[in-house]
């Protein structure tokens, strides 16, 4: 094992990371930690979609939103707010959080922990081989020592509906660091990224038309987030429609409005729509076909983030693009984990992959953790009551309305909210999670931890939530449960 961040040959490095996003980042830390040298591929900016296209800057949109929002409904602090907001504002704080998408700040950190930053495009060439080309077109060949960690993360996936390419839709991208306000958008998809941005572009003096082509939003976690999320929006002045989908678009004009045509044969003229639809691996242009494996595939991997298929373990892929969750945070988790685990087996020690060792990543199955920052938040940990019971526990869901709490009455006039816990009867610990209402996210991390260190229900009754926060929704639930 070499242990300076210098090479003589300056194309050998014990680990190879593709993709400087928050994950990569977090592999090469660790690698670093442990004592390898570590050059980090990138092909656009430093901080990955993360810092620049998603969670940043849809933050920092959506955070003066639910201010101004949570002010409105205390007496008092109401008269004091006099207009709506200041959209130029809210869009110049949005561009200082994402450096004005600049790097240079986190090429600075690369550099600080001794990694050796390489911008390009890269490829696998073979095993353990990646080549990297450059902007200028010039091509460099890195070889691993250890290990070659895929971090590519992932990108929008818009249908190919008939007029689409002409109509220059939005994705998260634009939705992200667009600096007009469209008079009309439309938001298609009833996901995550649908209803952030519909929020926050309503906030911003967009009309907004949210074509959702289910029943209902947000349909991965607990029925009543979407219910209430939907109310949320409607009552800020979006049209969600449900049952609702885009058949074709039509802008003859591309500075001109689009015209698109619903399922129900209706027409909808909007200035701009954003497909919020999904996410597609960023993996077609990174060589899989040299070492077996198919080009634009989610890779698979096992629980230290290994890629299953390729023989002797050189490769490992963590974050979006191996679909386990596709959450920053957790992504980052799999890079620490990754990153030890790669530093544990270059020093010639066995990997701890015993669930919730050091070198496994259980939390992805068990415990992830996910709030959705619209008006009222959603945080949600682990299984809702219907996955659990899919994954065959003997499960009840119990419920409480946050607004009966003390604390929530006092936090705002009028809060509307609900709680669920998820208990797993037969080990009487939480599988499960959801909170929704105003200020709820910072309430999910007791959850988190629960959850993960499957504190038995018996002494979770001894742990006393302050009066009066919200917090006192804990106590409330654990009472309805006991009866
Ligand atoms: C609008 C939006 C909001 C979001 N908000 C949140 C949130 O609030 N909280 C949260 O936890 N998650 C959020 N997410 C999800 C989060 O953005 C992703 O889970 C996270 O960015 C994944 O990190 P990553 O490092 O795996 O990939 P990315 O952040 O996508 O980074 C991958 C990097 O790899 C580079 N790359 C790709 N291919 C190559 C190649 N061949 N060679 C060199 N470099 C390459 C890319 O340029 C990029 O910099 C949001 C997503 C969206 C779309
Ligand atoms: N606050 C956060 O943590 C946060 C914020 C944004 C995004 N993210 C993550 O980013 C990922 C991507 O989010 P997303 O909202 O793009 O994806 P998503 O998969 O969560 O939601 C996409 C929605 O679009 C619908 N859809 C798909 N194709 C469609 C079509 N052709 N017509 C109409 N509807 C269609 C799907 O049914 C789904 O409900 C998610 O996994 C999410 O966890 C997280």
């Amino acid at each position: 094992m070499t242990s300076t961040p210098q090479e003589k040959d300056g194309t050998a490095y014990d680990v190879i990371v593709v993709g400087a996003g928050p994950v990569g980042e977090n592999v090469a830390d660790r690698a670093r930690a442990a004592g390898l040298t570590v050059a980090l591929v990138e092909s656009e900016l430093v901080g990955g979609e993360c810092s620049y296209w998603a969670c940043m800057p849809s933050k920092a949109l959506l955070r003066p939103v639910v201010a101004l929002a949570e002010a409105r409904r205390l007496p008092g602090a109401r008269e004091a707010v006099t207009g709506r907001l200041d959209a130029a504002a809210v869009l110049a704080r949005r561009d200082s959080f994402t450096s004005h998408w600049k790097d240079d700040g986190q090429a600075g950190w690369v550099k600080d922990i001794g990694a050796q930053l390489v911008r390009g495009h890269g490829r696998l060439d073979g095993p353990r081989r990646v080549t990297v080309t450059q902007p200028d077109g010039s091509e460099t060949l890195l070889t691993a020592r250890h290990a070659v960690v895929l971090a590519t993360g992932s990108r929008a996936v818009v249908p190919d509906l008939p007029g689409v390419a002409e109509a220059g839709p939005w994705t998260s991208r634009e939705a992200t660091s667009s600096s007009v306000v469209p008079e009309r958008l439309a938001v298609v998809g009833g996901g995550v990224v649908g209803v952030e941005m519909a929020t926050a572009w309503n906030a911003l003096g967009s009309e907004v038309t949210l074509l959702v082509r289910g029943a209902g939003l947000l349909p991965n976690l607990e029925p009543f987030a979407g219910d209430l999320v939907t109310a949320g929006l409607t009552e800020a002045g979006v049209d969600v429609r449900t049952e609702a989908s885009v058949t074709e678009l039509h802008r003859p004009d591309p500075d001109g409005p689009v015209t698109l045509t619903l399922n129900d044969g209706s027409e909808l003229e909007v200035d701009e729509i954003l497909f919020a639809t999904g996410r597609a691996p960023r993996s077609e242009d990174l060589g899989l076909d040299t070492v077996g494996l198919k080009p634009g595939s989610w890779l698979e991997v096992d629980d230290s983030c290994r890629v299953t298929a390729v023989a002797d373990g050189w490769l490992w892929a963590v974050g979006d693009v191996n679909h386990r969750a596709l959450l920053t945070h957790q992504g980052k988790y799999q890079g620490r984990i990754t990153g030890d685990a790669i530093g544990a087996l270059a020093a010639g020690r066995p990997l701890d992959t015993t669930p919730w060792g050091s070198h496994t990543a259980t939390s992805d199955a068990a415990s992830v953790p996910q709030v959705v920052f619209t008006d009222p938040e959603v945080a949600a940990v682990g299984l809702t009551a219907a996955q659990a019971e899919r994954a065959g526990l003997r499960v009840r869901a119990v419920d409480y309305e946050i607004g009966r709490v003390a604390g929530a009455s006092l936090y705002a006039d009028g809060y509307q909210g609900r709680a669920r816990i998820v208990v797993d009867l037969d080990r009487e610990v939480l599988v499960g999670a959801t909170f929704v209402g105003a200020a709820v996210s910072e309430l999910l991390h007791s959850a988190t931890i629960a959850i993960t260190a499957e504190v038995p229900l018996s002494r979770l009754w001894h742990a006393v939530p302050s009066y009066p926060t919200i917090s006192e929704v804990w106590l409330r639930l654990l009472e309805t449960y006991r009866g």
